[in-house]
């Protein structure tokens, strides 16, 4: 699919905002990397989302600079401002917004350029939605809900992808779900990509960068800076099982099995180990 857009986006705006303590401008300069993806976190009121509208053209800053590869989308000193509509840009949220009297595919043709574009039946099936393609949003869980949404946004072949926790009110396992497949999609596409999150350590190994917001403020975070979530348990028992070493470990009153297909021959009982949580998707990194 060689008409895919990895785009790279420059943004530089001050907007002045009501934050919960008073008056304060937010203000962001950065460029987003052709093909990366972003997470974005911070405190509750802190300006994510309207980071996000700033971006898709659907709040305008008093002051503003959006350049996309070579397109200007946003210069407010020469009164340039392109229409949301013609920004190209595919969003998702925490709910899905899916047309609800269309099946999951007439969702995701919708979108697309035309009914027979390829990349509809390549998205539905990289997103594990063949077979339910026929089925309406009504009939779907929360998580597969979502996974429409996420392909129905990149249908669009958009030059950029906005994610407003998208994930959020799933639960622990949809959401490491969904970001593997996120993972997937986006290595398939490497659309740029910025993702709103509240559970940052999930998505600590897959994103390029991180931007905190604090107040309006921005802080660049590269994720290898940041230490990996993990817990320490105390190994209560050595299995050996054919070529696979069981070992059960001990956190606070909990006992886990682990499986690991090696003989742990240095590994003793009573020995402390760190369990390090890494969502279940492939390292990535970008040059
Ligand atoms: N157009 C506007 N003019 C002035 N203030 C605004 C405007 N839009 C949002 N705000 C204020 O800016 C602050 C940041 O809001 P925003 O929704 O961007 O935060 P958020 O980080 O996405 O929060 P949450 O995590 O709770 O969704 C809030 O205090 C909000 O009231």
């Amino acid at each position: 699919m060689g008409d895919i857009l990895m785009s790279t986006i420059h943004l530089h705006a001050r907007m002045n905002l009501l934050f919960a303590s008073g008056p304060a401008p937010l203000e962001v300069d950065f460029t987003l990397k052709a093909g990366s993806l972003t997470g974005l976190y911070g405190p509750s009121g802190s300006g994510k989302t309207t980071l996000l509208r700033i971006l898709a053209g659907l709040t305008t800053p008093e002051m503003g600079l959006i350049r996309v590869d070579d397109q200007l989308w946003l210069d407010t000193e020469r009164r340039i401002n392109v229409p949301t509509q013609q920004r190209n840009v595919g969003m998702v949220f925490q709910d899905a917004a899916l047309f609800p009297n269309m099946s999951v595919r007439e969702n995701v043709q919708f979108a697309a350029e035309n009914r027979r574009d390829p990349i509809v039946e390549e998205l539905l099936e990289l997103a594990g939605l063949t077979s339910l393609a026929n089925r309406k949003p009504a009939t779907l869980s929360g998580g597969q809900r979502q996974r429409v949404a996420l392909i129905r946004a990149l249908a669009r072949r958009p030059r950029m992808l906005l994610l407003d926790e998208p994930f959020s009110a799933l639960d622990f396992e949809t959401r490491a779900q969904l970001l593997s497949e996120l993972v997937r999609l986006h290595q398939r596409f490497g659309t740029t990509t910025v993702l709103v999150t509240h559970h940052q350590e999930e998505i600590q190994r897959v994103a390029d960068r991180f931007i905190k917001l604090e107040r309006g403020r921005a802080a660049f975070i590269e994720p290898s800076a940041k230490a990996q979530p993990s817990i320490e348990g105390v190994i209560t028992a050595l299995r050996p099982e054919a070529g696979l070493a069981k070992i059960q470990i001990q956190v606070r009153n909990e006992q886990f099995t682990l499986e690991i297909p090696l003989n742990p021959s240095e590994w003793r009982l009573g020995q402390t180990v760190r369990v390090l949580m890494e969502p279940a998707v492939p390292v990535r990194k970008l040059d």
